[in-house]
């Protein structure tokens, strides 16, 4: 039967699925890392569970073999079995290296008074070293332990000793043993084929009672990285079986995870006999070994890494006339016609970010957005294009407009005020203009990382129109720029107004919050796509500043250092 065709028969369904169950192994110590407690907590924690050990003897071995072993006495695995017991729940318990019957019979004493869900038990008698690390007279106890267990994992030669029989010589023999086995003891059997010669490793969980065995198949892998593979794999099931309650679902995941640390071993260069597997290997090649950066780190190391933009943005030759008033109208013009083409797609793109989020909360942050960018925004656009004047004063009651491109905005503007425009969207003077170069470029940058379907990479390139406006707004308003600016006379007074606006700085801040969380959450490598994009906008955000008076020559970018 394949795994796909097992029906759940006998599945174990009492076990509560636990995102992070709390497995405890009960085995030996192995100084060199690769088998034994050291393995099931590796193992426990590369599949994503909370791992705990009592340990039940200490060994002195490395890759080559085991030199010694020292068994405590019984009476002290007791004390820590006691110890963890009376004050964790446990949701799994992995057996490995028992040593000797007294510490068989404190561990079968323990489980009759304790109530653990999901107990995997792998009979360790002899190592692949060909160490014994069970004492010859414990098997008969260990047979009494069998039944206890939900799942024995023997391997070949300790798959023949528990049916009694020779060593099967096939893969059906070894089957039809781990069905006797678990015929006799009511728990499900592993057989497993790592020992078998050819080129296949198959593993088989069989199950007498419910006459089920699903077979998993796989080719062997060519490596001498194989210590401690029998104890991985059963930690990694007892944890899999405590977050899935699935058995065959459990051993499948478990075995695909054991593959892929057997494939990486060898890279460990650990000892010169049979080498550990790589137990984190595939969470180090996927997820990053460094600690990812706090969406406040985030937002403050991207803001500095666009520090030279946004020195270059303020020494503009447009910036500093815009604020001393010295504009001419013909420019200002110019940059308003661009910025309504720029909106009018800019909105589009913040449709498309709403469209991809995740949740209800972004979803409406970016429709809000573009509808502020395409109403708030562009009526205020429409009032000065069709009619060529300052619409409202500063202050107006009302103008909640942000700065140039800002989204989030809504109320009614000063174009409104001034009664110039009925409907700004459909005035022919709004988009009169042909999108320039500078425009252009920015908008293939949005719109082609809309198409791409990134949805965080997407929110990065849409911040920098958000947060180079507001900071802009803010220092105008502070009188960074000369005291010319914060004059009510000022030609453009009501258009600088726009760019203090609190309801513009509010949406901002949530645009931003929300970007650093995408970020402190992505792959390193996704943040730094976001990162990217981030950057992209900010420099097409210079551009566009810088086109209106292109031809005063535009200040030098030293790119800013950045992580
Ligand atoms: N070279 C290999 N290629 C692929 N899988 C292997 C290899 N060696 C062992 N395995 C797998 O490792 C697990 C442990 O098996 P085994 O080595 O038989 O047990 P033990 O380590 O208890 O002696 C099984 O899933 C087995 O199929
Ligand atoms: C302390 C300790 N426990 C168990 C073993 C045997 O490990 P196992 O996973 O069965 O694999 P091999 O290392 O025998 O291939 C051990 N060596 N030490």
């Amino acid at each position: 039967m394949s795994a796909a065709a097992e029906t759940g028969a006998g599945q174990g369904a009492t076990v509560s699925a636990r995102r992070v169950p709390r497995v405890l192994s009960i085995a030996g110590s192995d100084p060199s890392g690769g088998a034994g407690i050291q393995a099931d907590l590796k193992s426990i924690a590369a599949v994503g569970g909370y791992g705990m050990s009592a340990v039940t003897a200490l060994t002195a071995q490395n890759t080559r073999g085991v030199r010694a072993v020292h068994v405590p006495p019984a009476a002290f695995l007791g004390e820590q079995l006691d110890a963890i017991g009376e004050d964790i729940a446990i949701d799994a318990v992995k057996i490995g290296m028992l040593a000797n019957a007294s510490v068989i019979e404190v561990v079968a004493e323990w489980l009759r008074r304790t109530s653990v869900p999901v107990v995997v038990l792998d009979p360790v008698m002899v190592a692949t070293s060909g160490d014994r690390l069970l004492d010859a007279d414990a098997e008969a106890a260990l047979r009494e332990l069998l039944p206890r267990a939900d799942l024995i994992t023997p391997n070949l030669l300790e798959l023949a000793v528990l049916a009694r029989e020779a060593p099967a010589a096939t893969w059906a023999e070894a089957i039809a043993q781990a069905e006797a086995v678990s015929a006799a003891t009511g728990a499900r059997v592993l057989a497993k084929g790592g020992h078998l010669p050819g080129a296949d490793a198959p593993d088989a969980l069989v199950h007498a009672a419910s006459a089920t065995v699903v077979e998993f198949g796989g080719a062997r892998i060519a490596t001498t990285a194989t210590h401690g593979t029998g104890c991985s794999l059963s930690s990694a099931i007892a944890t899999l079986q405590a977050e899935l309650g699935n058995w065959t679902e459990a051993v499948d995941e478990a075995r695909r995870w054991l593959r892929e640390s057997l494939r990486h071993g060898e890279s460990l260069e650990v000892g010169g006999g049979h080498g550990p597997v790589s137990h984190f290997a595939g969470l180090w090649s996927r997820g990053g070994l460094r600690t990812a950066p706090a969406p406040r780190e985030i937002e403050a190391d991207w803001w500095a890494g666009i520090a030279d933009v946004r020195g270059a943005i303020d020494e503009l030759p447009f910036i500093r006339a815009l604020a001393d008033g010295t504009l001419a109208r013909e420019p200002f013009l110019g940059y308003l016609a661009q910025d309504a083409l720029y909106l009018r797609d800019y909105a589009r793109v913040l449709a498309e970010a709403s469209r991809l989020a995740p949740d209800a909360a972004a979803q409406a942050f970016w429709a809000n957005s573009a509808h502020g960018a395409l109403v708030g925004e562009l009526e205020l656009h429409a009032g000065w294009l069709s009619g060529g004047g300052a619409p409202g004063a500063l202050g107006v009651p009302g103008v909640t407009g942000g700065a140039p491109g800002a989204p989030g905005v809504t109320g009614t503007t000063g174009a409104a005020d001034a009664g110039r425009s009925a409907d700004p969207l459909h005035a022919a003077a709004t988009f009169a203009a042909e999108p320039d170069a500078t425009t252009t470029a920015y908008l293939d940058h949005l719109l082609a990382t809309g198409a791409r379907g990134d949805y965080a990479v997407l929110a990065a390139a849409l911040l920098p129109c958000f947060w180079i406006y507001v900071d802009l707004g803010e220092r105008l308003a502070a009188g960074d720029f000369g005291e010319r600016a914060l004059d009510p006379g000022h030609p453009y007074a009501s258009w600088l107004a726009t760019y203090a606006d609190p309801g513009f700085a509010q949406a901002t801040r949530q645009a931003i919050d929300l970007v650093t969380l995408l970020a402190a959450d992505a792959t390193p490598a996704r943040r730094e796509a976001m990162h990217r994009a981030f950057r992209a906008s900010a420099e097409h955000e210079l551009a566009f500043f810088a086109a209106p008076l292109a031809h005063e020559p535009a200040p030098r970018l030293a790119r800013a250092a950045s992580r």
